[in-house]
């Protein structure tokens, strides 16, 4: 160990049912592997991250780094026998939580509150002082060491918490929307400090962002209403999502149903053409994503082109787009210059035909 993370990275499996908050999740993440965690709000994001930090207790579940026990609460696949009940307390875990705010501690300069986990966990104040020095220095912030949290920026009192988190030496770092409370340029700046320092570090991130699963994160996890309902790597999910809240996280339209003839088949009786990649089996559960951009709006059915998927919808919200504007309906997104939606007239309510060529919505198994 050299006054940085620890050399050998170990995994996280956590188990974890609580009855009040109707949520059941189970996760792995492999030793030195950086999981985001996605969801709706309300999906159990926070509760999956505070229960692995110790801040809150499951009805029953597991939960171990490596070799140690973080809680045995007993009640899960693992518990064969009568498990004896474990609780370690949050300061035992070796885990390090950083959320939106830095909370930085108000009465401590810059490089003690950096050196706080070092002199917890027994290092002399100079030594601490010297690992604090190093992590500050890797953050490009060791010049505010002798300030105090109140003489320094958001931006700044994010890079020093990142530094206090790391300096902890965590054998998991948790990450609550770290970037969340920034302003865009500097959340810029410091997820790419991130990116730069978490590379072999075991850690799970929540994030409502899709630049943080991109650049921070090598697997994500979809949570809704409490479950896990998909997890692949994060060019996986990106390009062939297999959750509503995946879909929408990638800028996808979405539709569940069974594949039928050819086409899928949804619970409301919508029937979508595509092209199986591969191709599902009849009747089994498939999904069908496809982008807003090839979604054309128009009065009535083109008759030109004959597009096999043609529906009516209404319009329900125009939202900008960077330089397009997305069309939401009650059906499927579209997006749409703005010049376009001017000559076509659109606003709330009205009525209009979505079609989409086949060749551009890719069917694949649920
Ligand atoms: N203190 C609490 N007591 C009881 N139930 C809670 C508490 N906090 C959250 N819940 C409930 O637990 C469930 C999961 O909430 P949680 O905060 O983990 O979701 P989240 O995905 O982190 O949401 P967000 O993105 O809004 O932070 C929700 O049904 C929520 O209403």
């Amino acid at each position: 160990m050299s006054g940085g993370t620890r050399d050998t990275p170990i995994g996280l499996q956590v188990e974890l049912e609580s009855d009040e908050r109707d949520v059941r999740v189970g996760l792995e993440v492999a030793a030195g592997e950086r999981v985001a965690l996605l969801g709706p709000n309300g999906s159990g994001k926070s509760t999956v991250l505070n229960t692995i930090a110790g801040l809150i207790r499951p009805d029953r579940g597991r939960a171990s780094l490596g070799e140690k026990v973080l809680f045995d609460l007993g009640g899960t696949a693992h518990d064969r026998q009568a498990s004896r009940r474990v609780w370690r307390p949050p300061y035992a875990r070796g885990t390090s939580l950083l959320a939106q705010e830095a909370l930085l501690f108000p009465h401590l300069s810059v490089i003690d509150n950096v050196g706080f986990g070092p002199r917890s966990t027994g290092a002399g104040r100079s030594e601490a002082r010297a690992t604090a020095r190093q992590w500050l220095d890797r953050v490009g912030a060791a010049e505010l060491a002798d300030r105090r949290p109140d003489q320094v920026s958001g931006g700044q009192a994010q890079r020093v918490a990142i530094a206090r988190a790391l300096a902890a030496q965590p054998d998991l770092l948790l990450l609550d929307e770290p970037l969340a409370a920034l302003d865009v340029a500097v959340a810029v700046e410091v997820r790419q400090l991130l990116s730069r320092v978490l590379a072999t570090q075991t850690t799970v991130l929540v994030t409502h962002e899709v630049l943080d699963a991109l650049l921070l994160a090598d697997r994500v996890v979809v949570l809704e209403q409490g479950r896990v309902v998909e997890s692949g790597t994060t060019a996986e999910v990106l390009t062939r999502p297999r959750s509503r809240f995946g879909a929408q996280f990638a800028g996808l339209n979405f539709a569940t149903g069974v594949f039928d003839d050819g086409a899928l088949r949804t619970a409301e009786g919508v029937r979508l053409w595509g092209t199986g990649s591969p191709v599902p089996a009849q009747s089994q559960r498939a999904v069908a994503v496809f982008r807003p951009s090839a979604v054309i709006v128009s009065a009535s059915v083109p008759t030109d082109s004959s597009p096999r998927n043609a529906h009516p919808a209404t319009i329900t919200e125009l939202e900008p787009m960077g330089d397009l504007l997305r069309v939401h309906t009650d059906r499927f997104a579209a997006d749409l210059t703005a010049a376009a939606v001017a000559e076509l007239g659109l606003r709330p309510g009205s009525e209009v035909i979505l079609s989409v060529k086949a060749s551009e919505v890719a069917i694949y198994s649920a």
